[in-house]
């Protein structure tokens, strides 16, 4: 197990604590503020909630977390260091001089930091080679992006790790290969923010006017094409000249006062302030981050059915836990074919539930679904195999929805080949939470040629290991529930 020493354990520390643990890290945890525990316990259950259903394969096991009194205590044995101490310099160089009293060399201490760069935190440092930036976005155990920034202290063997493991915790490390206050994605928010603190000021827009032209128009655009690809689509097809002719001359209008920020008087502070409690009130800070949570999980997951932007980041996450794992993917990986084979292990996401707070109906059949495809994919009908013109067609389906799964719910597909030769696979899948069965699947599928769409046999390969597996599990008593039909005896 490997361990990370989160220091300070607020908003980004406790964000970094919940990405850590529930990749499996044991995390160990410095903060003065006795509140900390309570506080990094409250992150940890929004994060166990929302964060497993980003993946469509089982997170590992949780490590342990562990708080501590001294910084000698809790960088022991860590290899990661984060430092996620309030934007003070002085006070993040007083904090690594402590560190690297006590840390291994080899470790890497990472910074949170929003503004500082690397130089000014490496400055009074005994190993200023040992200090990178790594700055993450909030929620940190949802948001992808980290700023991973670097000086010419930092070797090249560092960046590599540093990029290894942040890679290995499903986030995207973005290099900054030049260093400049506040990184590359807080220069963009920090010029929106004061831009929308002079239209509330000015009297042209409320904060939550200012929120809707958000949420509603180019906030949607940003989250899957950013800003130059959003902005080459806008120029039609003359693409990012056209763009450029059209629309670079307003840079020059009177439309912007970026350089300006608005004085923080107390009148604006509070003409904000009350803007947004009248916007968002009636809500905890804990509910808004439940409900930020749910749509940043859906909207991922949607990016994810096109393997684009941060879909992508998560898709090659999902194998490499499903690596990690040791899931069946080939028929040579099964270990006693005589057992059902387990061919899905995920926690149930945000958009499988319904009205009801349970995994709705039609999603027992996508994970059916999804456990035939890997059936299919073990016995040798992948996706090479498709392209050659062969597949399988499901002709009927008998679902048993037996009990409930919750949000976040673990679920496990065990599935048994009750027959399979000629054109036809008989498949019998049972869906289990813990030891609970929650459903069983029972399908027909028919061989088929793609190009006549009509049955025919399937490969020798495909027939070998269906009757091996058929074979092997013959022995097993019959399912309970095979061949039921829909309804009550009469
Ligand atoms: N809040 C945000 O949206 C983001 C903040 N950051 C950066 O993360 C860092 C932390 O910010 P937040 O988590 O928002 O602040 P925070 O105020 O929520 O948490 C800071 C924590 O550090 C603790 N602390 C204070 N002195 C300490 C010390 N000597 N040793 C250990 N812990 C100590 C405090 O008790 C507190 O729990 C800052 O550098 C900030 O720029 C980065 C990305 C986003
Ligand atoms: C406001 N902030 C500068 C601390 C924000 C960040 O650093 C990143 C984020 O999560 O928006």
């Amino acid at each position: 197990m490997t361990t990370a020493a989160i220091i300070g354990g607020g908003v980004i520390g406790g964000g970094w604590a919940a990405r850590f643990l529930l990749n499996g890290w044991d995390v160990r945890v410095f903060d003065p503020d006795p509140e900390a525990e309570r506080k990094i316990g409250e992150v940890l259950d929004n994060a166990r909630r929302s964060m497993p259903g980003l993946s469509d394969v089982a997170l590992p096991e949780e490590g342990r977390l562990s708080f501590h009194e001294s910084l000698a205590e809790v960088v022991e044995g860590a290899v990661w260091i984060q430092e996620s101490v309030p934007e003070r310099l002085e006070l993040k160089q007083k904090v690594y001089e402590g560190l690297q009293a006590h840390c291994d060399a080899g470790a890497i201490i990472g910074s949170s930091t929003s503004g500082f760069k690397p130089s000014e935190l490496q400055e009074q440092a005994p190993r200023p080679e040992q200090i990178v930036v790594t700055h993450p976005f909030n929620p940190v155990y949802l948001m992808p992006l980290v700023e991973l920034v670097p000086t010419a202290q930092n070797t090249a063997d560092l960046v590599a790790r540093a990029k290894e493991i942040l890679t290995g915790l499903g986030m995207f490390p973005l290099h900054v290969r030049k260093e400049i206050d506040a990184h590359i994605a807080d220069r963009f928010l920090e010029a929106v923010w004061r831009e929308a603190l002079w239209l509330v000021k000015d009297g042209i827009a409320t904060t939550e006017e200012i929120d809707e032209a958000i949420r509603m128009g180019f906030g949607i655009r940003w989250a899957q094409m950013g800003l130059f690809d959003t902005y080459r689509v806008a120029g039609g097809e003359a693409g990012m000249k056209h763009f450029m002719a059209q629309f670079g001359p307003a840079l020059e209008w009177p439309w912007t006062k970026l350089m300006d920020v608005p004085e923080f008087t107390d009148e604006l502070v509070d003409l904000i302030a009350g803007q947004s409690d009248a916007q968002s009130g009636h809500m905890s800070i804990r509910e808004m981050e439940r409900i930020r949570d749910d749509n940043v999980v859906s909207m991922m997951r949607a990016l994810k059915a096109q393997n684009f932007a941060s879909g992508a980041v998560l898709n090659t996450h999902d194998a490499g836990l499903e690596a990690k794992a040791g899931m069946v993917k080939r028929a040579g990986d099964i270990v006693d074919p005589g057992q059902p084979i387990v061919t899905i292990r995920r926690a149930v996401p945000v958009d499988w539930l319904d009205y009801n707070g349970h995994m709705t109906e039609s999603r027992y059949l996508h994970a059916f679904a999804d456990a035939t495809d890997r059936l299919m994919e073990i016995v040798g009908c992948d996706a090479d195999y498709i392209a050659t013109g062969g597949s399988f067609f499901t002709a009927e389906t008998h679902i048993r929805h037996i009990d409930e799964a919750k949000l976040g719910e673990r679920i496990e597909v065990r599935t048994r080949v009750l027959m399979g030769e000629g054109k036809k696979m008989h498949l019998w899948h049972e869906m289990y939470g813990g030891e609970r069965l929650l459903a069983t699947g029972e399908h027909i599928l028919i061989h088929v040629s793609l190009e006549t769409r009509r049955p025919a046999p399937f490969s020798a390969e495909i027939a070998e290991n269906l009757a091996m597996i058929a074979g092997a599990q013959s022995g097993l008593p019959a399912p309970d529930g095979v061949g039921r039909y829909v309804g009550a005896p009469r």
